[in-house]
């Protein structure tokens, strides 16, 4: 599903919190939505799904309004997982993931064989079929987190909206979670995650848009967007932004506060190979 960003404000309160946001994702892309906390990353995944009001601009998914959608009919192509998930009844993870597929329901109808089975496959894809019996209310951070992950794919819908989805999660299970939502968009989801681990994101997202302090700063491959120059306007720190020599992939390397480059940082820790001086941004 295509989706259009334009020209996107959304005022909470008092708060403007999104400032003429412009985007755009083309169908089956692997987006990382990326920036400092309290930039509106939050803010405008709940804006794509509907769950906020839009002050000023539109979003369009497919071309058509997300105003003129009502809410089932965006939970038919929408998936959205939330970033922290407290639960605090007492129900099955399974109960969980069964929720999942209330959009496809009538008021009167229970939930059906087909179902059951897309719960399953759901919740094997992410490791937590085992724990399907359990309350949620005692699985571990990372457990729960996976549970409502697998909710979210149990709503079998093109566009998955994911915030920070391995906050939780150990680096096996973090890297899983990336390599299959690259796998799902390879195959023609499309997926926007929330993710502050930019290494990560460069690892496997196909496109990243930057957000700082309710501004687009950036968007494009991750090449294009994690440079040192994005980094310090967004984030304000000071950083180098090299290739490493065996997997070629983009590393980032933090100046500890006060240090402004690499010759600076060389001074201060002897340790540093002199002898090797990478391609730094
Ligand atoms: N319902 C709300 N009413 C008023 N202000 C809000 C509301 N929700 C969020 N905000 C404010 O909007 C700003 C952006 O919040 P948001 O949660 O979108 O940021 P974020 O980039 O997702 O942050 P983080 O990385 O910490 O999760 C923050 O200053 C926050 O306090």
């Amino acid at each position: 599903m295509k989706l259009d960003v334009q020209s996107l404000s959304v005022t909470l309160g008092e708060n403007h919190i999104l400032k003429d946001a412009s985007f755009s994702i083309d169908s089956g892309e692997f987006v990382g939505i990326i920036g400092p906390n309290g930039s509106g990353k939050t803010t405008l995944l709940k804006t794509l799904r509907g769950l906020y009001p839009i002050s000023g601009g539109q979003v369009l998914w497919d071309g058509k309004s997300i105003a003129s959608l009502s809410d089932k009919e965006i939970a038919h192509h929408v998936a959205y997982m939330q970033q922290s998930v407290n639960v605090s009844f007492d129900y099955e993870a399974i109960d969980i993931v069964m929720t999942a597929r209330y959009p496809y329901l009538k008021w009167w109808q229970q939930e059906g064989p087909e179902d059951k089975a897309i719960v399953e496959k759901a919740m094997k894809e992410v490791g937590v079929y085992h724990l399907c019996n359990r309350s949620v209310q005692f699985l571990s951070g990372g457990e729960r987190q996976r549970v409502f992950l697998a909710k979210a794919l149990a709503q079998q819908t093109e566009v998955l909206l994911l915030d920070e989805p391995t906050a939780a999660l150990d680096l096996v299970y973090a890297d899983d979670i990336f390599h299959e939502g690259r796998r799902l968009c390879d195959e023609g989801k499309t997926i926007l995650i929330v993710v502050h681990d930019l290494e990560l994101a460069a690892k496997y997202c196909t496109k990243l848009v930057l957000v700082s302090d309710g501004h687009i700063v950036d968007v494009g491959t991750p090449r294009e967007v994690l440079t040192a120059e994005n980094l310090r306007n967004a984030f304000h720190l000071s950083a180098a932004v090299y290739d490493d020599p065996y997997f070629k992939q983009q590393r980032i390397f933090v100046f500890p506060k006060g240090t402004t480059d690499i010759k600076a940082y060389k001074q201060t820790n002897a340790s540093t190979d002199m002898s090797i001086d990478p391609d730094l941004q």
